[in-house]
């Protein structure tokens, strides 16, 4: 195009296939000016010799860290965006701005330029889920509304999950409780240290499964399993979750941070707009349904936030300490 302009030579044989891509993207241009795709080459040979300059001179991309969050580090490295949970002396429990901080981030990890997003923990815990005081600090007449609120927020946060767009690995570094177990089924990869536990104590709480494990722990490890975990509550080690297909693989925790991320970068080589595709294809069966499942367990857990066995649960584990 840039030497000779416009398309004019006929279109090569099917299996010609070389040729063929030329003559496509030739044929792509339609009737840019000679002189406009010779612009547009110099430009594109120039920003790819300056960018392989800069290699050796600037800070390369590596860790570089985004700003704007309190309670996540969000990093890009290598085509993997990390999103780790950052309250480690809390166990990496969720409060109301850490929903809202993953909810962002998610939304950032699924238009910038990496291949893989990773959602992992800093510290001992993967989370603790739920932080049991964003239930405090409230007054009788407030309780409804905060109740309607929470619906809403638990809502939107587990929406992101189901129609996150790229592929999505959790890096389970170590136990994980309530919503940061039921996701999991969410994400298309989960590797989990040997030291990860997997504990849903929703009874235990006076509360009900979220993140759509109503429908996908059952359909994955059958109704009994699920209702061992579910109702309950029965906590299961990282080698038993992957018996049940919750997890991926298991790593010794010693070598856990080394054999994933290797892992992980060799994935984020291959095509990005393939894995996009291919990952798309493979959630896009369920979405609806999981879209339904998850404002149905958020409407129903919106009343169990006001019942008594709910509040009473949750003032049993706040009063601890002072009983201690
Ligand atoms: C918009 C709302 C959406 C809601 C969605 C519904 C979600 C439901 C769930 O996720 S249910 C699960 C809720 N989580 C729990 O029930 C776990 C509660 N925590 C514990 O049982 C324990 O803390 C532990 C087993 C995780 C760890 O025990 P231990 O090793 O003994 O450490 P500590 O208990 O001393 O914990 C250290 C420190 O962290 C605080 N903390 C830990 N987890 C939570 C939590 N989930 N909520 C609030 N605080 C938590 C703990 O109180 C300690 O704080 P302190 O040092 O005392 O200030």
């Amino acid at each position: 195009m840039a030497t000779e302009g416009p398309c004019s030579t006929p279109k090569p044989g099917v299996f010609d296939l070389i040729n063929k891509a030329k003559w496509d993207a030739w044929n792509a241009l339609g009737n840019l000016p000679k002189e406009t795709a010779r612009q547009n080459y110099v430009d594109l040979v120039s920003g790819l010799s300056s960018s392989s300059d800069s290699s050796s001179q600037v800070k390369p991309e590596a860790d570089r860290e985004q700003a704007g969050y309190e309670t996540l580090v969000m990093t890009s490295e290598d085509g993997i965006t990390k999103i780790m949970l950052n309250r480690p002396t809390k166990m990496n429990a969720l409060t109301t701005q850490m929903y809202q901080e993953i909810m962002l981030a998610l939304e950032a990890a699924s238009k910038d330029d990496s291949t893989i997003t990773v959602l992992t923990g800093n510290g001992s815990y993967f989370s603790s889920g739920n932080d049991l005081t964003n239930f405090t600090h409230i007054s009788p007449d407030e309780i409804e509304e905060k109740a309607r609120r929470g619906a809403i927020l638990l809502r939107d946060f587990v929406g992101c999950f189901i129609d996150f767009p790229k592929p999505l690995v959790a890096a389970v570094n170590g136990p994980a409780v309530g919503i940061s177990v039921t996701i999991l089924r969410l994400f298309d990869l989960v590797y989990a240290s040997d030291r990860a536990t997997f504990h849903t104590p929703f009874s235990h709480l006076g509360q009900t499964p979220e993140g759509c494990s109503s429908y996908t722990f059952p359909k994955l490890m059958g109704p009994g399993k699920a209702a061992e975990m579910l109702i309950f509550g029965k906590k299961l080690t990282a080698a038993e979750a992957c018996a049940q297909g919750l997890v991926t693989e298991v790593f010794p925790d010693s070598t856990f941070q080394k054999e994933v991320w290797t892992r992980l970068k060799a994935y984020s080589k291959l095509p990005r707009n393939a894995l996009r595709i291919s990952k798309q294809m493979i959630r896009n069966h369920e979405k609806e349904k999981l879209h339904a499942t998850n404002a149905e367990e958020s409407r129903i857990l919106q009343e169990r936030w006001l019942s008594d066995e709910c509040m009473n649960a949750i003032m049993n584990f706040l009063s601890r300490k002072a009983k201690m």
